[in-house]
């Protein structure tokens, strides 16, 4: 099969959408935006052997590859458009491209991000989305907008995706987990959510948005940093997964939310007059100040690709 072959068979029939004016087969692809609307994009590599293990299902890979992108849309508040994909592989494989095709099919459809180009070349496995969405102008969702006495939330439970991912790799042997609860973890890492929705419904509510993909401690800091405020938060009000607590006990589970990454929840500043929308919980306030202050110690950590 060629190099054409392969987009044809593979990669050429994800690219309609309502706001799809042209999509693969062309030099680019065109987009429109709504009237009174911007464009928003975000661009997320995702490599063999760094953001997930070389023999994890290609479905899994391709909709891990594309939540992973698709939520940065949703931190910055972005109804999606359409998404790109430039992958590089190491050999024609038609099992595993068939699985791939089917998980990108997948997400495209979960995320609403029609495949609308890319680039397909051989090398070591890797794939790089470049993700596009609308927000009306005014509304996107940034890091540096949070002010002493907002409320600290965060969306749904944090720390499953890092420890389904230690099961994955064989680290936790040792523990007598729950089928179900091992099959819940690892749906955590392989298929994440993305709170695309959650997203825009914080357009101009949340003073301040990021998706938790380093861990809370380091994607907390990027917020206090962007804000110049300092993030209080209470260990004791991070939510946490029955199946998580259940598996490891909380202390662990506290720890593997602080400095896991990957949950792709977001976590955001919202003023005490807002409610806070379903799902989520509030785990902390912001001050005066700077970093993040958690259990009354100032603390760092996290994810960090040359650490
Ligand atoms: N090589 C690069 N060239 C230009 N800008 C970059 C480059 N790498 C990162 N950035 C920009 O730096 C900022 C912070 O990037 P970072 O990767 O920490 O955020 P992110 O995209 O939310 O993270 P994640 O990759 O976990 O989704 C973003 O605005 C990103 O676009
Ligand atoms: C095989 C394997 N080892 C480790 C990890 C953990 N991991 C990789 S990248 C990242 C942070 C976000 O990255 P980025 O900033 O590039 O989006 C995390 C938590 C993984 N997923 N797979
Ligand atoms: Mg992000």
């Amino acid at each position: 099969m060629s190099e054409f072959d392969i987009i044809t068979h593979y990669f050429s029939s994800l690219g309609a959408g309502e706001n799809v004016r042209l999509s693969v087969g062309d030099d680019a692809a065109a987009l429109r935006v709504d009237d009174g609307f911007e464009l928003l994009v975000s661009t997320d590599t995702s490599a063999a052997g760094v953001h997930f293990p070389e023999d994890l299902f290609p479905e899994d890979i391709a909709y891990k590859a594309v939540a992973a992108a698709a939520s940065d849309l949703a931190a910055m508040g972005a109804s999606p458009l359409g998404m790109t994909l430039a992958i590089s592989l190491p050999e024609h494989d038609s099992l595993w491209l068939h699985g791939f095709s089917q998980g990108l099919a997948s997400a495209s459809r979960d995320f609403n991000l029609p495949l609308i180009g890319g680039d397909t070349t051989r090398g070591l496995l890797s794939m790089t989305l470049t993700v596009m969405g609308q927000c009306p102008e005014g509304q996107k969702l940034l890091r540096s907008g949070a002010r002493p006495t907002d409320l600290v939330c965060v969306s749904g439970s944090l720390g499953d995706s890092t420890f389904g991912l230690s099961m994955l790799q064989g680290n936790e042997r040792g523990l007598d987990i729950d089928f179900e609860d091992q099959e819940y973890l690892l749906s955590r890492f392989s298929r994440p959510a993305s709170r695309i929705e959650l997203g825009e419904r914080l357009r101009a509510q949340a003073t301040s948005c990021i998706d938790i993909s380093d861990g809370l401690l380091a994607d907390a800091t990027h917020i206090a940093n962007a804000s110049g405020c300092k993030l209080v938060i209470d260990s004791a009000l991070i939510p946490l997964s029955t199946e998580l607590v259940a598996s490891v006990g909380r202390a662990r589970a506290i720890e593997l939310a602080l400095t896991g990454g990957e949950d792709f929840e977001l976590l955001f500043t919202l003023p005490e007059s807002v409610s806070v929308p379903d799902h989520c919980t509030v785990i902390g306030f912001a001050e005066a100040g700077e970093g993040v202050l958690c259990d009354g110690v100032l603390k760092r950590g996290g994810y960090d690709h040359f650490h």
